[in-house]
């Protein structure tokens, strides 16, 4: 059974000695994720909604777009993981948004916030921290995302969706918005950085491209979403094994890769035929 093989003891220090958990227990969540086919609630921007449910797809998991407050009391109990995605808000959206992570809450299901953009306007940056209140199981963000986010201001340099920092530049506001919120904060970039505020997980896989692709980031929540609703009871695990998962796609699918368009689709293909052994030779998890 894929639960087996899901560890819970403090993991080695090193990447050599952490892969010799990590990426057993990666794959696990990806087999979780395959037999299980959990439905995922996405409310998301539409820029994302395509490749989301695609990556979710590929995964295994069972997508669902649904974001009326009319279906939200009726729809959301039945999903096993809640992804909330403020991409293209308006002031429309954010009463489902709210009354969906209430209602995940109430049924005890995880749910995963994306802040994109959250430093880039007044309006947004109210709307994100409105939603840290709500308590996220995991936040996913850029590093000019979880900056905003822990400083709880505007960035005057804000460049919209995309980050003007490394994710490296904001792992010790990552660590304190975890211990003020109880959210498991996530900064991806080059390296992923996973922490609940103590401990945090460095994920080593991806490549730069995936930069180029708009809505990388928006899937790789979603998945994160999918691997934690097998997994609910321990999010930096679930996380970390996503965001590798994710990388190793985009690996093996930049291998022939013309540019971002076929990468996107090589990577969902990639993801949808990954084996036990590539995502084994292949994981670089690390602790910090
Ligand atoms: N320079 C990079 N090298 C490798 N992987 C990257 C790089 N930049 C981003 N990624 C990966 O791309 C995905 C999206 O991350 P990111 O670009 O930070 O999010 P967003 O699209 O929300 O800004 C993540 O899986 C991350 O690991
Ligand atoms: C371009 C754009 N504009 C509003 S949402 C969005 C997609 C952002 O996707 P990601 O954060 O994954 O790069
Ligand atoms: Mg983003």
């Amino acid at each position: 059974m894929a639960e087996d093989k899901i560890k819970t003891n403090e993991p080695q220090k090193g990447v050599e000695g952490s892969n010799l958990q990590w990426a057993p227990q990666a794959w696990a969540h990806l087999e979780l994720v395959r037999s299980k086919s959990p439905l995922i609630q996405c409310i998301t921007n539409f820029v994302s909604m395509d490749f989301m449910a695609n990556t979710l797809l590929s995964a295994g998991a069972s997508p669902a777009m649904v974001h009326s407050v009319d279906e939200i009391p009726e729809f959301t109990p039945k999903a096993l993981g809640v992804c909330i995605n403020m991409g293209t808000l308006t002031p429309d959206w954010l009463p489902g948004m709210k009354l969906a992570a209430e209602v995940a809450n109430q049924c005890k299901k995880p749910w995963v916030l994306d802040p994109v953009a959250a430093g880039g306007t007044s309006f947004r940056l109210k709307a994100c921290l409105e939603m840290m209140n709500l308590k996220p199981s995991v936040v996913r963000g850029n590093g000019s995302e979880i900056l905003a986010l822990f400083k709880g201001s505007v960035d005057s340099n804000s460049k919209g969706v995309d980050s003007v920092y490394c994710s490296g530049d904001a792992v010790e506001a990552a660590k304190s918005l975890a211990q003020q919120s109880g959210s498991v904060v996530a900064v991806s970039g080059a390296v992923d950085y996973i922490t609940d505020g103590d401990r945090v997980v460095c994920v080593h896989n991806g490549v730069p491209m995936l930069q180029k692709i708009t809505a990388s980031g928006c899937s790789v929540t979603a998945l994160i979403a999918a691997f934690l609703a097998v997994d609910p009871s321990h999010a930096i695990e679930a996380t970390a094994s996503a965001l590798a998962i994710f990388g190793v796609a985009s690996e093996i699918g930049m291998d022939i890769a013309r540019g971002p368009a076929s990468l996107r689709t090589s990577l969902i293909d990639s993801l949808y035929g990954l084996d036990e052994a590539t995502a084994l030779g292949r994981v670089r998890i690390s602790c910090l």
